[in-house]
């Protein structure tokens, strides 16, 4: 048998386990359906915490005797949890307003169409069968006057980040509203040096960013302190800067998804 024989039979038996994981996950998702239906019926909540806990406890037992580490298995579940909780939701949701199968929310938000926190608040939406109506600020005292004032029904602040820790603004803001956290959701922040096509990083000159992002990245902007830095109130204005000149000279720190929306 050759090593690459070897190789592809290996990876052919791994696809196939996939094939039969997400059978499986989708086939434990139209069980939720079903647990959902007879909830509606007796009239209980979705989360049942002490079904959970049991759940979970038996699982990460049974991994263990597997191999498996605790954390791997309990972040899965947590996970495969969270998509039938919400699937859950969604399905009375529906059944509550059946003329109003997508619900529309205005959500207030940090920067303009394609920073991070409008990528977040995309994908918390989407995830809810929510349509969200976006309202993009300038600061996060705007998103909580926002929210204060009728303007919005939601807003959505960055909490913490796990590289450069707590969002210290936020908090304070936090301190000075009546306003309360009734959700949460993580994205994976993946930065991008954002130019125009053709520009290469040694003719950058000027980067425009945001200061959490200039926090994050400053092991690479260490190593190029040829860089000048220009600070922007979030990454969409970083972007928007950096499209709106014609020169090669300047990049932006953001997220390629949100480059994408703004090229
Ligand atoms: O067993 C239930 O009551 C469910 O709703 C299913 C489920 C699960 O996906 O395992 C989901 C949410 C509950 O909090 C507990 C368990």
């Amino acid at each position: 048998m050759t090593k690459e024989y070897s190789l592809n039979h290996t990876r052919e038996q791994i696809s196939a386990l996939d094939n039969e994981l997400l059978a499986l996950l989708a086939k434990r998702r139209d069980l939720s359906l079903d647990v959902a239906r007879s909830k509606e019926v007796d009239i209980r909540p979705i989360r049942d915490t002490q079904r959970e806990k049991e759940l979970l406890t038996r699982l990460v037992k049974q991994g263990r005797e597997q191999g498996l580490d605790a954390h791997y298995v309990l972040s899965l579940y947590q996970s495969i949890i969270e998509d039938s909780v919400l699937n859950q939701q969604a399905y009375l949701q529906g059944r509550a307003n059946p003329a109003l199968q997508k619900q529309q929310y205005t959500i207030a938000y940090l920067g303009a169409r394609g920073s991070y926190s409008y990528l977040a608040a995309t994908r918390y939406c989407e995830r809810r069968q929510v349509t969200m109506q976006d309202l993009g600020c300038k600061s996060f005292d705007e998103i909580v006057q926002a929210v204060e004032s009728g303007h919005a029904d939601y807003g959505f602040l960055p909490i913490e980040n796990t590289s450069s820790g707590s969002i210290n603004e936020v908090y304070d803001v936090l301190q000075h509203t009546s306003l309360s956290i009734v959700g949460e959701t993580t994205i994976e922040v993946g930065h991008c040096l954002l130019a125009h096509p053709g520009a290469r990083l040694s003719q950058i000159k000027t980067v425009y960013a945001h200061p959490q992002p200039i926090s994050q990245c400053s092991r690479f902007l260490s190593h190029h302190p040829e860089l000048k830095l220009e600070y922007c109130s979030s990454s969409a204005e970083a972007m928007e800067q950096v499209f709106a000149s014609n020169e090669m000279t300047v990049a932006a720190i953001g997220s390629a998804e949100g480059g994408h929306s703004i090229s």
